[in-house]
């Protein structure tokens, strides 16, 4: 078998030319900008996005800066509860007029981010960018982990970031547009964190880190891009529950800056990825940590 004819068997959609690639079309900058216009052009993001766990601490915050961004339209999957319907009706309120729609989804079910995709295509005409926030932590030691608790961390940390990634990648290669896809680790992907035990979230993100590069491989022809951020310990709820109130002292000592993050500080590297400022970023991993994994 001669080599194109293995690369055509295992790997079709991989083929040279197959698809179009947008990434190798012309940065979509006009000639009549100002500097000042043209860098604004570069980080502007427009279009449809879908931000998976998009009323939690972190994700409701890159909403936000997506839609400061100049994002057209916002679809926020996540679960129903108060708190979702409150940053909703926040988000709506600073920006009347962008187009903020809701949806109950559990980012684990195939079936309901499928659904979501395709009502996005036919509702909305297609999606530029989706970025997974939907996660949860577990703080179990190893010897006395139940394999119920490894599955769930898994199924909505790793299994989740894909199943959103494939139902959106099908809808992107459908409407021809290609788009950005940035999933979210963790330093704990790199890492193995202190002093909380972690066994199953650390190994679970950095599955998210191995498939953000496969997926990066697989849907450049398509013009998919598919990165990652890494943020390190954040000031949210999430790292409060399970004894982690106490262990942000240790945090906070062992970082450079002195600190853990603010969820601000994750919208550089979110805007970057997203937008055409980062159009030749693709397998990428950006860690947001404040040096907290330096030593
Ligand atoms: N907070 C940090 O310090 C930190 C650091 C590194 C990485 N992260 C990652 O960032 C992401 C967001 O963290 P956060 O601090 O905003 O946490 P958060 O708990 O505030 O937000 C998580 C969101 O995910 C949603 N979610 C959980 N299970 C879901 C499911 N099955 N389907 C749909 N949505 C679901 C929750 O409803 C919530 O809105 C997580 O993936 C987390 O692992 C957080
Ligand atoms: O590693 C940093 C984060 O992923 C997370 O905030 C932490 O591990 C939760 O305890």
């Amino acid at each position: 078998m001669d080599r194109s004819e293995l690369t055509s068997r295992l790997l079709p959609e991989m083929t040279l030319g197959s698809a179009q690639a947008k990434l190798n079309k012309p940065l979509p900058l006009p000639a009549n900008l100002s500097p000042a216009e043209r860098a604004a052009a570069r980080f502007r993001i427009s279009g449809v996005a879908v931000v998976t766990g998009g009323t939690g601490d972190l994700g409701s915050v890159a909403c936000e800066a997506l839609l400061e961004h100049g994002l057209d339209t916002l679809l926020v999957w996540d679960l129903q509860g108060p708190a979702s319907t409150r940053k909703i009706e926040t988000l709506r309120s600073k920006f009347p007029s962008a187009r903020i729609e809701f949806s109950n989804i559990d980012v684990t079910d195939d079936a309901q981010v499928t659904k979501a995709s395709q009502e996005a295509l036919e509702m909305v005409g297609g999606i530029d960018v989706l970025l997974t926030f939907a996660g949860v932590v577990s703080c179990d030691h190893a010897k006395d982990m139940p394999a119920k608790e490894w599955r769930r961390t898994f199924d909505i940390n790793t299994t989740g970031s894909f199943l959103c990634a494939k139902a959106v990648a099908n809808v992107m290669v459908k409407s021809g547009n290609g788009g950005s896809i940035v999933h979210v680790a963790s330093i704990s992907a790199h890492r193995v964190n202190f002093p909380q035990p972690q066994v199953a979230y650390n190994a679970s993100k950095a599955a998210v880190l191995a498939m953000t590069k496969s997926l990066a491989a697989e849907w450049a022809v398509h013009g998919i891009r598919v990165n990652s951020i890494s943020p390190g310990y954040m000031d949210t709820i999430l790292n409060e529950g399970d004894g982690l109130q106490a262990a942000r002292t240790i945090w906070n000592e062992r970082n450079p800056n002195g600190r853990i993050g603010s969820p601000e500080e994750l919208c550089g590297a979110v805007i970057l990825l997203a937008s055409s400022a980062g159009r030749y970023i693709n397998g990428a991993d950006i860690i947001i940590d404040g040096g907290q994994t330096l030593f």
